[in-house]
C-alpha cells in the first residue's frame, strides 16, 4: 500500500488530510511540523480529532521525507519551497495545495518537476475543476459582450489574496478570449474609476468568519447575466482529492501534473 507523509499536519488542511486518510484506512507513515512546533510529539489522529493513531507529529527533516512515498503539502509558499528540496533530494512525489505563489515561486515547483513527479493544484475539489471548463464555454459563448468579474469568498483566517482558484478561474477565462490575465485584471475598485473597461476581468475579495470556499464567476451582459457558482461547504472535499492525487500519483514520471489530468477532466477540452 502507498505510504503518505504530510507536511504542516497541525494546519487546516493538514488536519483534515489525516482524516480522510484515517476515513480511507491508508497508510499515514509520517505527519510533521514546523521545528519547535507545540504539536511536536502529539497524536497525528488526536489532532485532528479521529482517534488515535499511534503517530507522533514529527519534525521535518530528510530522515522523515524518506520514510513515505509520497508527500502531500498544504503549507505555506516559502515552507512549501524547503519541503520541496527534501522530496526532490529523496526523489519522492508530491502534491501540492499551496497558494498565493510569487511567479518565481511557481517556477521553482516547475524546475523541481523535472525531477519528482509533482501535482499542484490551487483547489482540489471535483466541482470546481469542473468550474474551470465551464466558465471556458460561459467564456467563448458570452465573453466578448460580457462584463466578466470573479468574486470570491473566504474564512478570515486566509492570508493570499485573490484565492488561487479566483486566479486559475480568471487564467481559463483569460486563455479562452485570447486575452492576457496579468493585461486584463482588475483587482478591486475605490474611488472615482470610471466607467468599466469592457476587454476586463474583474476580481473581489470577501473574507470572513469559518467561509470554506466561495468562487462565483459571472458573467454580466446588457438584458441578462450569467453566473457560475462553487461552494465548498467542508474541507473534506479538498483533502479527498489531495489524496486521490497522491495515490495516482505513484509511478509516474516526473513531470507537473494538474489536477485536470488526475480527474481525467482534460478529455473535456
Ligand atoms: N488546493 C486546495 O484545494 C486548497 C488549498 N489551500 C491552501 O493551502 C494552504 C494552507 O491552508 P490552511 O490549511 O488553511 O492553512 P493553515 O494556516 O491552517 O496551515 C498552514 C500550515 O503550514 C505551516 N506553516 C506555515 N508557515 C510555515 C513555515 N514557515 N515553516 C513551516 N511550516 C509552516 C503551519 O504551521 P504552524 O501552525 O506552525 O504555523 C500549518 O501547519 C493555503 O495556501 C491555502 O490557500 C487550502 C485549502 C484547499
Ligand atoms: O485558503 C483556503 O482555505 C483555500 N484556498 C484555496 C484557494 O486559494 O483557492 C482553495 C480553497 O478555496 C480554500
Amino acid at each position: 500500500m502507498t505510504s503518505i507523509g504530510i507536511f504542516g499536519a497541525n494546519g487546516r488542511m493538514g488536519r483534515a488530510l489525516v482524516q480522510v486518510i484515517k476515513e480511507q484506512e491508508l497508510s499515514l507513515a509520517v505527519a510533521t511540523v514546523r521545528s519547535g512546533s507545540s504539536w511536536l510529539g502529539q497524536d497525528a489522529g488526536e489532532l485532528a480529532g479521529c482517534g488515535k493513531l499511534n503517530l507522533a507529529l514529527t519534525e521535518t527533516s530528510a530522515a522523515a521525507v524518506a520514510e513515505a512515498d509520497v508527500w502531500i503539502d498544504f503549507t505555506m509558499p516559502e515552507a512549501m519551497l524547503e519541503h520541496l528540496k527534501l522530496a526532490v533530494a529523496a526523489k519522492k512525489a508530491i502534491v501540492i495545495g499551496v497558494t498565493g505563489l510569487s511567479d518565481a515561486q511557481y517556477q521553482q515547483v516547475q524546475q523541481a518537476s523535472q525531477h519528482i513527479p509533482i501535482v499542484w493544484a490551487p483547489n482540489m475539489s471535483v466541482g470546481v475543476n469542473l468550474m474551470l471548463h465551464l466558465v471556458q464555454t460561459a467564456a467563448k459563448v458570452m465573453g466578448e459582450t460580457a462584463d466578466i468579474e470573479i468574486i470570491e469568498a473566504h474564512h478570515r483566517y486566509k492570508k493570499d489574496a485573490p484565492s488561487g482558484t479566483a486566479m486559475a478561474i480568471g487564467t481559463s477565462i483569460a486563455s479562452s478570449l485570447n486575452r492576457d490575465l496579468a493585461e486584463c485584471a482588475v483587482y478591486g475598485r475605490e474611488g472615482i474609476t470610471g466607467e468599466r473597461e469592457h476587454n476586463t476581468i474583474g476580481f473581489a475579495t470577501v473574507r470572513g468568519g469559518d467561509i470554506i470556499g466561495d468562487h462565483t464567476a459571472l458573467f454580466a451582459d446588457l438584458g441578462e447575466r450569467l453566473e457560475i457558482t462553487h461552494k465548498a461547504s467542508s474541507r473534506t472535499t479538498f483533502a479527498q482529492g489531495a489524496v486521490r492525487a497522491a495515490l495516482w500519483l505513484q509511478n509516474k514520471q516526473p513531470s507537473l501534473y494538474s489536477m485536470q489530468q488526475v480527474l481525467g477532466l482534460t478529455k473535456l477540452d
